[in-house]
């Protein structure tokens, strides 16, 4: 049983043959074989199969158009292969589907290294047309992604210590915990699928609360990592699926009754993860599903940080030199000026900068659509507290696991327990001075773009104020261009600011409220709060 080596883009034109145990038809039927057959890839008046029986040309035992047909590995010796269901039947999942038994673990590897080589070629012929052109067959996520983005991205989660550095975040982790823990009535018994699911955490804690079956979907190699590590929990195990590749892409075996995933980046929606988490949702959820989480909110208020505002400025100090090495520089001091402008700020800030109550824009990942995730346009309103120099608009979120038993909200506010997403502040080059009680009005607008992140625009104006304000009138605007995917990660302790503004910092970090939906109690921030590894929300770091 031979595996040759194919080389991408040449045609295979060597059938293959392997001998398998048994093959049980799901669900069980006639076509079922106890007793070891041979399972053939080949190629059959053009179209690349999987056809198992006694002879090649046995019709009794089950056959699979390569073109639609995915294999998934249950354990080192039992693998699943299914069939979509055709165009022409859309709402099946899939129209066939066989348990493969192998005798060890050498053979079903061979296999599945067989099966991959034989689908490239099937994907390599489909994108090949006669005349020598190629098609893109791209999937939803490829064709919005840059390729090189989607690499480095995949790559870095790729990565166990990046992994570790989510799972240290005690916070984090531990209120998915208690969310699921919390919640087993939503899971005990169900299929899950884990949308992202990195190391398998969520999946493990998914199979803890009793979930029937947890389909662990990740696309960059930690699927491999993840297979390990939910191999060594044995009595999880037997409940758990890796399957590696993109939510976009892979076919699953049946309907989810819950999705569980972790898909917020630094403001909620960097990585835009969202979208495939809402792709999920279309692709794999029954009607009514459960999302853990269900909704997410940013978080706006305006700040004011002299400080900060300084520290940035003064970056750009450098290209005020007029005599470097007999350079002078000042000709790139407004860029350089702009530049560090354009970083959002990501720490841990002191709550009492704030100086306006908070306000939210609610995101329902039941069923916002994703298309509406690349364009997010936020109209601020704030009333100012105090007389003082605003510096730009302090952000933040929070998302809701909306369980039957309990509902839990993971919170990243200034003030709660710290998260490796900290806060994220979108600095102005021009503050503006407001007066107490004076109306700060403006406009917060997300633009994706295609390297997993999103080009923000800040506008903050203050209206007019005092004699003359009934007539109308801006007094003054500030506005900021700000890119998400490269922000200036400023780890400092929260800074000791005037006491005048002490009592105020409580009140300003209440939000509207949305009705239906109460914070818990302690909002998940009584877990024990250990430090994550480096700066970098997520991805963000890269
Ligand atoms: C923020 S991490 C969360 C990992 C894990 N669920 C946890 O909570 O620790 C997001 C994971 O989703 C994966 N991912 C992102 N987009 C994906 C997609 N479209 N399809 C499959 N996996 C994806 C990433 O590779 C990464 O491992």
């Amino acid at each position: 049983m031979e595996v040759p080596v194919v080389e991408e883009g040449k045609e295979l034109v060597k059938n293959e043959e392997f001998n398998v145990a048994s093959i049980t038809e799901v669900p069980a039927s006639s076509s079922s074989s106890s007793s070891p057959v041979i399972g053939r890839f080949r190629f059959n008046n053009g179209v690349a199969e999987l056809r198992f029986g006694e002879d090649s040309e046995s019709n009794l035992l089950p056959h699979f158009d390569l073109r639609c047909t995915q294999l998934f590995k249950l354990s080192q010796v039992q693998s699943m292969c299914i069939q979509e269901a055709s165009e022409s039947n859309k709402e099946k999942t899939y129209s066939r589907g066989i348990t493969i038994q192998f005798r060890n673990e050498e053979e079903s590897r061979a296999f599945h290294c067989a099966f991959d080589q034989w689908k490239k070629e099937v994907v390599f012929q489909a994108s090949h047309l006669p005349n020598g052109t190629v098609l893109a067959s791209q999937s939803k996520f490829d064709s919005k992604i840059e390729a090189s983005s989607a690499k480095m991205y995949f790559h870095y989660y790729g990565q166990l210590l990046h992994q570790q550095n989510m799972l240290q975040d005690y916070v984090r982790t531990g209120t998915y915990y208690a969310a699921v823990i919390e919640n087993r009535a939503d899971f005990f018994g169900r299929v899950v699928v884990d949308v992202g699911a990195g190391s398998g955490i969520l999946s493990l804690f998914a199979a803890q609360a009793g979930a029937k079956h947890v389909y662990a979907v990740e696309a960059s190699e930690m699927a491999e990592y993840a297979r390990k590590l939910i191999a060594g929990n044995p009595i999880l195990s037997q409940r758990i699926t890796v399957i590696k590749g993109k939510v976009e892409e892979v076919e699953l075996p049946e309907k989810a009754d819950i999705l569980i995933s972790e898909p917020m980046g630094t403001l909620l929606v960097n990585e835009r993860m969202l979208e495939s988490y809402v792709i999920a949702r279309d692709r794999f959820l029954v009607p009514n599903g459960k999302m853990f989480p269900a909704v997410g909110r940013i978080h706006m208020a305006p700040f004011s940080d002299e400080y900060l505002y300084i520290e940035i400025a003064n970056k750009a100090l450098f290209w005020q030199q007029q005599n470097y090495y007999g350079v002078n520089l000042t000709s790139l001091h407004g860029s350089a000026f702009q530049g560090y402008f354009s970083q959002p700020v990501v720490d841990a800030f002191d709550p009492r900068l704030l100086v306006a109550p908070a306000i939210s824009h609610v995101i329902n990942f039941t069923s916002i659509k994703e298309e509406e995730l690349y364009d997010i346009d936020i109209p601020l309103k704030f009333v100012s507290s105090v007389g003082t120099r605003i510096h730009g608009l302090a952000c933040w979120f929070d998302v809701l696991f909306n369980g039957s038993t309990v509902q839990r909200w993971l919170s990243t506010a200034p003030g709660s327990p710290t998260t490796h997403w900290y806060q994220l502040r979108c600095v102005l080059s021009q503050p503006i001075y407001v007066m107490p009680g004076q109306e700060i009005t403006g406009r917060l607008h997300l633009a994706a773009h295609t390297a997993q992140s999103y080009t923000i625009h800040l506008t903050l104006s203050a209206k007019m104020w005092g004699p003359g304000a009934e007539q109308g009138g801006i007094l003054q605007t500030s506005t900021g261009k700000l890119d998400l995917k490269e922000p200036y990660y400023r780890m400092s302790q929260p800074q000791v600011c005037p006491a005048a503004q002490d009592q105020q910092s409580q009140q300003l970090l209440q939000t509207q409220d949305i009705p239906i939906l109460s914070q818990d109690e302690d909002g998940g921030s009584d877990l024990m709060q250990q430090p994550f590894q480096e700066s970098g929300a997520e991805f963000n770091s890269l």
